[in-house]
């Protein structure tokens, strides 16, 4: 599926790893899973077309402006770089397949076995354990997943692993090496020197890509492209992914996505940051009168406050410096200073927190930080002061 007239060094909608694309199991038990869906798979041949191609329109196609399945063409992404189907998506029941049981197929159905030496061992688990959507599985289900991983090298610069607009095979795991992420806004890679699109971003060591196509039954979303020589990837196969990591990672998302749309820091982020957002929080609930945050102690995370009211106390001071409501956030400073917190948070109600840990923190906060650093706390210095020197009074 990607444009017509482009060679991929690969060959037309090829990946570079050949016979490993996607086991003739797999696919029969893609189509049986397939059946239950609400959405066409890309890998049905009237994906795109007839009663697929209304599946493409939605809020992030441009002109588009709701989740009407009704409609023509494909939809372009939108500016942001986000893939209209995206968002169509993930408002319909394609995860039918994976949070219900699916009869026959699903008792049935054992994940693949590819044999590792320790050494891989090591190297994937450390590869993944940053991951956050590899966080939630119990036991069985990691074992499950750290089987049927699979190594894959990427020796030059200038491969792509994934083409826009391609049927999704497998999701991947950066274990060395980085990756560009490009976006057409004709949907697809287009020949010619510009057609893989604009460069939307890098994935590093530990990030992961590929599993919006999986997810959603959805064509590539961009193009993922390497950025360097000797990089290496752990490849994991669809069904794998819909039957153990899927059900996890879409509950999240979407557990989390109406709530981060509403958060103020984060509107000028797009869709897909704050997916990723979405997968690296964990809500904790603790009842009125609660220190969520203590002055002096080291900051670890910082939190967005998902429901209730809280309030900032600083030593020596009976009145609260800060009031919280829904949507707030606190605890940044503590994290872009490394400094100890300047103040204690306490809840006045029962709340509801979504706590992001420090490294996702430094990781997917990177484009607010100047709105958080241009927080005003009364005797405390955020930062902007040295950014800014407009702001210094
Ligand atoms: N801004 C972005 N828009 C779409 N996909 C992105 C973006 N940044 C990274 N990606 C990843 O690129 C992948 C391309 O294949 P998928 O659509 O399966 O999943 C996509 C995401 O994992």
């Amino acid at each position: 599926m990607s444009g017509s007239g482009f060679t991929s060094p690969f060959g037309a909608n090829s990946n570079p790893f050949g016979s490993t694309r996607l086991d003739t199991g797999g696919m029969q038990r893609v189509a049986e899973e397939d059946e239950n869906d609400t959405i066409t798979s890309p890998t049905t041949p009237s994906f795109g077309h007839s009663t697929g191609a209304n599946l493409f329109k939605g809020p992030f196609g441009g002109d588009s402006s709701s989740d009407s399945q009704t409609g023509g063409h494909r939809g372009p992404p939108n500016p942001e770089g986000y893939p209209a189907q995206y968002n169509f998506a993930r408002r319909t029941s394609v995860s039918a397949e994976s949070l219900k049981p699916v009869g026959d197929s699903y008792d049935n159905w054992t994940p693949p076995v590819h044999p590792k030496t320790p050494g891989q061992l090591g190297r994937l688990k450390t590869a993944i354990g940053g991951n956050f959507l590899f966080s939630h599985l119990d036991d069985e289900q990691s074992a499950q997943v750290l089987g049927a991983l699979v190594e894959k090298p990427i020796p030059t610069k200038g491969i792509k692993v994934i083409t826009q607009g391609d049927a999704g095979d497998f999701f991947y795991v950066v274990e060395k090496g980085s990756f560009d992420v490009h976006v057409n806004s004709k949907g697809s890679l287009q020949p010619g020197p510009d057609g893989m699109g604009q460069n939307v971003g890098r994935i590093e060591a530990g990030g992961s890509f590929g599993e919006l196509a999986l997810m959603y039954n959805a064509p590539r979303a961009a193009t993922v492209i390497s950025a360097e020589p000797q990089c290496t990837l752990w490849a994991l196969d669809r069904v794998t992914f819909r039957r153990i990591l899927m059900e996890s990672t879409f509950a999240r998302r979407r557990m989390y996505e109406g709530f981060l749309e509403e958060v103020p820091l984060l509107s000028t982020l797009t869709p897909y940051e704050r997916s990723k957002i979405a997968d690296a929080l964990e809500s904790q609930k603790f009842p009125a009168g609660h220190t969520i945050i203590r002055e002096g102690d080291p900051g670890h995370s910082f939190y967005l406050l998902e429901a209730g009211e809280a309030v900032a106390y600083r030593s020596g001071n009976d009145t609260p410096v800060k009031h919280y409501k829904k949507g707030d956030f606190f605890g940044e400073l503590a994290l872009l200073n490394d400094a100890p917190r300047a103040a204690s948070v306490v809840s006045q109600t029962e709340v509801k927190v979504a706590r992001l840990g420090k490294s996702a923190f430094q990781r997917l906060l990177g484009p607010v930080e100047g709105i958080m650093r241009r927080t005003k706390y009364v005797g405390v210095k955020t930062g902007v002061e040295e950014m800014d020197p407009l702001q210094m009074s």
